[in-house]
């Protein structure tokens, strides 16, 4: 991601020379970028798992039952030890897509590296959660990530790549 690209080591940029909005100098561009990316991810059945904050009310079953008998049958879900630990216990800093979005159309993210590291944040969760290599949750999350990382290095790349042509330009008075 740290490739200035061409003719920016040299010379100024000329692509970007006045016309910030159409070609790849918009230091904004990146936000509206993220939100398709975003949008895309939702449309992915892979999303589901991670578009809510991951708890155990989310696995019915899971909580033992208001006077339910102590030897309650488990799920047999229960039996895979990767969800036997309280997700709050394993995952010290949990974060879902419905955060993201909310930070994203908030604006409060200053760059696509900030939108980047909580998305992979995500992700690290997921791998951090599961003990199975092999379950379902994680090898969605599999699917989603390499999606997201196909995507997400070129809207940095832009974005890294404007600001810098940006610096070299003369100022610009109002
Ligand atoms: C078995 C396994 C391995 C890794 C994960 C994982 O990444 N989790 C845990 C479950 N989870 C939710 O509980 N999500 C909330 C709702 F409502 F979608 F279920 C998503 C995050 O889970």
């Amino acid at each position: 991601l740290d490739s200035d690209g061409p003719g920016t080591s040299s010379g100024r940029r000329v692509k970007c020379r006045g016309r910030r909005q159409s070609l790849k100098c918009n230091p904004d561009a990146w936000k509206k970028q993220c939100k398709e990316l975003l949008s895309l991810i939702y449309e992915r059945e892979d999303s589901e798992p991670f578009r809510q904050p991951a708890d155990l009310l989310s696995y019915p079953g899971y909580q033992e039952q208001e006077g339910e008998s102590s030897e309650s049958v488990v799920p047999e879900r229960q039996q895979d030890s990767s969800l036997s630990e309280d997700y709050q216990d394993v995952i010290d800093t949990p974060v879902d897509f419905s955060t993201v979005k909310e930070t994203l159309e908030a604006g409060n993210y200053g760059s696509p590296l900030e939108f980047y590291k909580d998305v992979r944040q995500i992700f690290n969760n997921s791998k951090a959660y599961t003990s199975n290599k092999k379950s379902r949750i994680y090898s969605m999350m599999l699917r989603l990530s390499a999606l997201f990382e196909s995507r997400i290095k070129n809207i940095i790349s832009e974005y890294k790549s404007a600001i810098q042509s940006q610096k070299r330009r003369r100022p610009r008075y109002r």
